[in-house]
């Protein structure tokens, strides 16, 4: 076997496969787009064939592009979004909503349908909740398992497994069912620091019947990420990925742990994993901040033992629309289907469009002047952390007649000042439980830009590193593959050797006072929405 390794990133809106070289080059990459299909309701489905499809096309599409055979890769691993995978009999897909469509058998983490059933598990109380911080959210699993319970009992009754997606990818490869510790401790309450389910938690909330027989279709079989599955890649899943059958297949990671995989254990930069928060910008966002002792922050979900970096406990915050965010609130503006014809021209994604011509007219330099009036808070799909409200909405306070372009960037800008003082929010709330973070190492496709990193820097008030890897989360994936083939014997030494710090962005002294008025006009619109609300 060769001596490269592929890393398959599954995210909300595309999959994309990369190859690396030991040393953590990215020699190659290949994406396709997944479908999904979106309803009121919160509705968000997917398909665990399209999704196999386009994991297979891109990764034969990559190892080509890198002029490789496919003995040339020695190691292969998975991360996916947490968004849960029911298949029946056979492994076929199972429909996860009334309309009986096969193909639909993915409910995406950001699904939030089972928002009553979080709130009556949360209302119950458990000490499982103790290890989510305090709230379990609509986007975990086990309020989506009772939502299909009760909505879809046949569904539910008539289901051989249900599966992350990234355990879902492993079982593909390698036929192993075993689950890694990084899903089911993060989204389905295994409680990984004892090494067990709490079977009264599921009792309680009306799961019983998974209790009952005895974990079998959410996980018997735990292993840590990185653990080299079953005898390796099937013969069919080789021929269908153009690989070599019994190619060592890691367990995977949540998407945004592989970013966090991918960037705190850098070379070079200050700190180590225990003083880096990694944060991971792309659909949503994610922070991951590492701990030797376990962090009670209340909502900021964890303390999770081993869920990421081994042997270490994590709290993992974000928000649940990041990317997203920032997509809604430039499409709000009257001048978007303009920018958006010029952004396509140029063969730009609109916020990229927007980022070059902020930074054309003074960047996060000259943030005020570019952000004038605008105050934004893009809670559009609640706030994940620190503050655990599903029912947190976005505001926009401030907004004029402008219709034209340079309203528009004004939006953007007012939009990602607000993502930064979430940000802070969330490295505050661990600061006062005693974890804190010394400085941010990004990634994520948002986190690609010059602009947003310093904006990020000055907003929330901290250094943000860049590593080498173009796409850090891809060779956070790359490293569990080295792992599993046995490149590397240790998590630590395959991130130092694969990872390297680039570029530290540090605030800048100039906007301090500005975005510190800012932050707290942000506390107060967040404050004054959610006393009008409640
Ligand atoms: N310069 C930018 N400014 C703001 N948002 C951006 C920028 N570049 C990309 N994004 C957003 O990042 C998200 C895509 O990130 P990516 O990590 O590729 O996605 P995924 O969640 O599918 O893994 C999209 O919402 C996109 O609009
Ligand atoms: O919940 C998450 C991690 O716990 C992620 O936000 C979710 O999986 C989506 O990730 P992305 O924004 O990278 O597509």
């Amino acid at each position: 076997m060769g001596g490269c390794f592929a890393g398959i990133d599954v995210g909300t809106g595309s999959v994309r496969a990369g190859i690396f070289d030991a040393d953590g080059r990215q020699l190659a990459v290949a994406k396709r787009d997944i479908r999904m299909w979106k309803e009121a309701g919160d509705i968000v489905e997917q398909s665990s064939d399209d999704i196999w499809a386009c994991v297979c096309a891109c990764v034969r599409e990559a190892r080509e592009a890198a002029g490789l055979a496919p003995e040339d890769i020695a190691g292969i691993g998975f991360d996916a979004t947490c968004s849960l995978v029911v298949l029946g009999p056979e492994g076929r897909p199972l429909p996860v909503g009334k309309h009986g469509d096969g193909a639909r058998n993915i409910i995406v983490w950001m699904d939030h349908r089972a928002t009553g059933q979080a709130d009556r598990i949360n209302a119950l109380g458990s000490p499982v909740l103790d290890y989510v911080g305090g709230t379990i959210s609509p986007e975990m699993e086990t309020p989506k398992l009772l939502w299909l319970s009760e909505e879809l009992p046949a569904t539910f009754a008539g289901a051989w497994q249900f599966l992350d997606l990234a355990d879902f990818l492993t079982w593909k490869a390698t036929g192993s069912l075993a689950r890694s510790v990084c899903t089911v401790t993060c989204k389905w309450t295994y409680l990984a620091h004892e090494q067990r389910w709490d079977e009264s938690y599921f009792r309680k909330i009306g799961l019983g019947a998974l209790a009952d027989e005895g974990f079998a279709r959410i996980g018997t079989e735990i292993v840590a990420a990185g653990t080299p599955l079953g005898a390796g890649l099937t013969v069919e899943a080789a021929d269908e990925l153009g690989l070599a059958p019994g190619t060592a297949v890691a367990a995977g990671l949540i998407d945004a742990h592989a970013g966090g995989i991918g960037t705190v254990g850098a070379r070079g930069g200050s700190g180590d994993v225990l003083s880096r928060m990694a944060y991971v910008f792309g659909t949503s966002a994610c922070t991951l901040l590492t701990t030797r002792e376990p962090a009670f922050v209340p909502g900021v979900w964890g303390p999770y033992y081993s869920a990421m970096v081994p042997d270490f406990w994590l709290n993992e915050g974000g928000q649940s629309a990041a990317g997203a965010a920032i997509d809604r609130l430039v499409r709000l503006h009257p001048a978007a289907p303009q920018a958006a014809e010029l952004a396509r021209a140029a063969g730009q994604s609109l916020n990229v469009w927007l980022a070059h011509r902020a930074e054309a007219a003074g960047g996060a330099g000259a943030i005020a002047p570019l952000v004038g009036t605008l105050h934004v808070v893009p809670e559009f799909l609640g706030n994940r952390a620190p503050f655990a409200d599903h029912l947190a909405r976005g505001i926009v306070a401030g907004l004029g007649m402008d219709e034209g372009l340079d309203g528009l960037v004004s939006l953007y800008m007012a939009g990602l000042a607000g993502i930064g003082y979430g940000l802070r929010q969330i490295l505050d709330a661990q600061a006062a439980k005693g974890a804190r973070t010394q400085m941010v190492v990004i990634s994520g496709g948002a986190g690609q830009s010059a602009l947003v990193r310093q904006v990020l820097a000055d907003a929330a008030q901290v250094d943000i590193a860049a590593t080498v890897a173009p796409e850090p989360v891809l060779l956070g994936s790359a490293i569990l593959g080295a792992v599993a083939a046995g490149r590397y014997d240790s998590f630590a030494g395959a991130m130092s050797a694969m990872s390297e710090i680039e570029v530290v962005y540090s605030p800048s002294p100039a906007t301090r006072d500005w975005h510190e008025r800012r932050f707290h006009a942000f506390e107060r619109l967040q404050g004054a929405y959610r006393s009008l609300r409640d």
